[in-house]
């Protein structure tokens, strides 16, 4: 009933897209592989009907322009997400909202603070957070899944509130909406009808339900940290602290109508943290890959660095001077996307696109992997080559003056049209620090088995299924180039954890308060899961031990709880400190923490009873809850 033929359907005054697939022909897993696959037999723009729901693939980036930019107002609006119906509505999550007032306001405020902050280059949180990630690299290579989801979520902590303090527990519930809302995540985005289960038995909107509630009390908590520290003339600049800052100076007039009330602002900077929690990691990620595959472009990339930099560090004000180590950011976000099957639009009215007819609320994805692919723009799409971005033969993809490009504005990976990503700025800044910092810092090569000598395989393409894809964990060395690199790493850690003491020395107890209360309160199981909120900070010298209680790789990280923190002896907890003497909110905050732990157990169990039934609707396993 639900399945389709791979016939393209005639009428007289149009033709339907080809009308290919069906949903348990799409595996959970690298669903965007087969999507690729299904247009190079295809072509580049064709349909699928998945549950009553037309979708529209393009891997085309002139046809993703033609509708979705050329054609905005009909192409700007978001689906309906099944596991959360009011995404379109709600105002709760801007890039998921339709096409209305609200998105717009929200829209131009993210667009206001963005600008703010990137003309004050971000205020060097990339810059600090990246020194201490190279430094903990250094100790502990193995343990780079978390350095790298450290340095992302402090460092968007930091541009969102101005401390890095809550970056453990916005990884937690952010990692938690990503299940929400991915087409491979929670089951009723699959099964569509499920979204009509009671609440009452429905694990998915419980465990939702029990996640936005702890969200909305960080968000809450950090806005009024923010607020306390500005009445003291304390605030580190942030994201909020633009917006309290715009809004004091504005008149009357713009004060609602331009920027809004300040519940909805913090709802706009919660869903840019989020943005920037969930995405960074992964092309972080992929540089490693990539230098695995591909050691002849480290070796290059290494030289420019040390050549036009004499042996200094990467810094934001040198990247005029680098075009390769932009030429191999962007490549790294071509090669492998972090979107890969973007994050689709809606349509509002039927439309028809060179004779083919595309109905009104069809959902339109823009197919990151396979417009990466396109032969016709990036010649041997599947080769690692950041050359197309800087040898002027590669005619669709060089570009002049190479002391600004290769950059990433207006790169295809991050959208089209009135919905393309605003975090842009963020990316460049962060990408571009990191992966030099690395480059500058390690040789980072295959293992080698310590009794044969030979290579220890890396694989090529395995990527987490949800809608942020990140490559799965593998093993690699990372050698530090020189003794002498060794000692700056010191001396640039040293640096930046000076300057976060003089911050926490200014934010005093405010900062910290609110969320090692939280852990203080929380019983010894829940402790290992929110144990460091400072997102792990580094003890005091070498000679202190890092325990890391969990397994941090993208597997590990489907499930609630699996985050891995080192232990702090500011965040442990002591008989005397019960929770018998906090705050009411603190006991309610831990009293929602406990449930969600009560009911993603209860849900498992309940998921384990669903699947026969799931299975009876002969959906193949990998489209049933993983
Ligand atoms: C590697 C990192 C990132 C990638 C690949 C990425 C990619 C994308 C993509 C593909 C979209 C959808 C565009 C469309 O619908 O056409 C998007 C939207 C968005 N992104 Fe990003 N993004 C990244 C990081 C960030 C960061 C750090 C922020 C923080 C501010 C951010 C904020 C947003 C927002 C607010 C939207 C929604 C725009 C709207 O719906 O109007 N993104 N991003």
């Amino acid at each position: 009933m639900f399945l389709t033929t791979t016939t393209p359907v005639l009428t007289l005054s149009h033709q339907d897209l080809p009308l290919i697939g069906r949903v348990h022909d799409v595996p959970a897993k690298g669903s965007w592989l087969k999507f690729y696959e299904w247009s190079r037999i295809y072509g580049p723009i064709y349909q699928t009907k998945m549950f009553g729901t037309v979708h529209v693939w393009i891997s085309s980036e002139q046809i993703a322009h033609d509708l979705l930019s050329k054609r905005a107002p009909v192409y700007s609006d978001r689906p309906l997400i099944p596991n959360l119906p009011n995404n379109r509505t709600s105002g709760d999550y801007l890039a998921l909202l339709g096409r209305t007032e609200t998105w717009k306001r929200q829209r131009k405020l993210c667009n206001h603070l963005m600008h703010t902050s990137s003309l004050a280059s971000l205020h060097s949180y990339p810059t600090l957070e990246r020194d201490r990630m190279l430094f903990l690299m250094l100790r502990d290579p193995g343990n780079y899944l978390e350095w790298i989801e450290q340095f992302t979520s402090r460092t968007i902590s930091r541009l969102s509130w101005g401390t890095a303090h809550p970056a453990s527990v916005l990884r937690h519930t952010t990692f938690g909406l990503l299940e929400t809302i991915s087409p491979s995540g929670a089951l009723p985005n699959v099964i569509g009808f499920l979204r009509h289960v009671p609440y009452v038995i429905s694990p998915w909107k419980r465990k939702e339900k029990a996640r936005q509630e702890l969200e909305g009390k960080l968000f809450k908590a950090n806005v009024g940290f923010v607020e306390k520290m500005m009445a003291t003339q304390k605030a580190e600049p942030s994201f909020i602290k633009t917006f309290l800052q715009s809004k004091e100076a504005a008149d009357e007039m713009e004060k609602t109508h331009k920027w809004g009330e300040t519940d909805e602002a913090r709802q706009v900077v919660g869903l840019m943290a989020i943005a920037g929690a969930l995405t960074i990691g992964s092309p972080i990620q992929s540089y490693i890959l990539a230098m695995c595959h591909y050691p002849e472009w480290q070796y290059k990339l290494q030289e420019e660095i040390d050549v036009v930099l004499e042996g200094r560090c990467p810094q934001w004000e040198d990247r005029e001077k680098l075009p390769m180590l932009r030429a191999v950011v962007k490549e790294v976000i071509r090669w492998r996307p972090a979107v890969p099957t973007g994050i689709p639009h809606a349509t509002e009215k039927d439309d028809i696109y060179n004779g083919y007819f595309i109905p009104a609320g069809a959902t339109i994805h823009a197919l990151e992997w396979g417009i990466t692919r396109d032969e016709t723009v990036y010649p041997d799409p599947e080769t690692f080559n950041p050359r197309r971005w800087l040898d002027p033969s590669f005619t669709t993809t060089y570009r002049e003056p190479l002391t600004q490009y290769p950059n990433l504005n207006g790169f295809s990976q991050f959208g089209f049209g009135r919905r393309t990503c605003q975090g842009v700025p963020i990316v460049e800044q962060d990408l571009f620090l990191t992966m030099g910092g690395m480059a500058w810092a390690f040789d980072m090569r295959k293992k080698r088995d310590p009794k044969t000598g030979a290579e220890v395989p890396v694989h090529w393409n395995d990527y987490t299924p949800l809608l942020i894809a990140k490559p799965a964990k593998f093993a690699f060395d990372a050698f530090p180039r020189s003794d002498e690199k060794k000692r700056l790493m010191r001396e640039m850690y040293e640096g930046a954890t000076a300057r976060m003491e003089e911050e926490s020395a200014g934010d005093g107890e405010a900062a910290s308060e609110f969320h090692e209360k939280m852990v203080r309160a929380a019983p010894a199981g829940l402790k290992d899961e929110y144990g460091d909120m400072n997102g792990g900070d580094m003890p005091e010298s070498d000679h202190d031990v890092l325990i890391n209680v969990r397994d941090s790789s993208p597997d590990s990280m489907s499930s609630l709880g699996s985050f891995s923190r080192s232990e702090s002896p500011n965040t442990s907890s002591t008989s005397e400190e019960s929770d018998l003497d906090e705050p009411a909110e603190i006991q309610e905050l831990s009293a929602s923490v406990m449930e969600r732990i009560d009911l993603h157990m209860g849900e498992k169990r309940k998921m384990f009873n669903m699947q026969p039934r799931v299975a009876g609707l002969d959906l193949p396993g990998a489209w049933r809850w993983s």
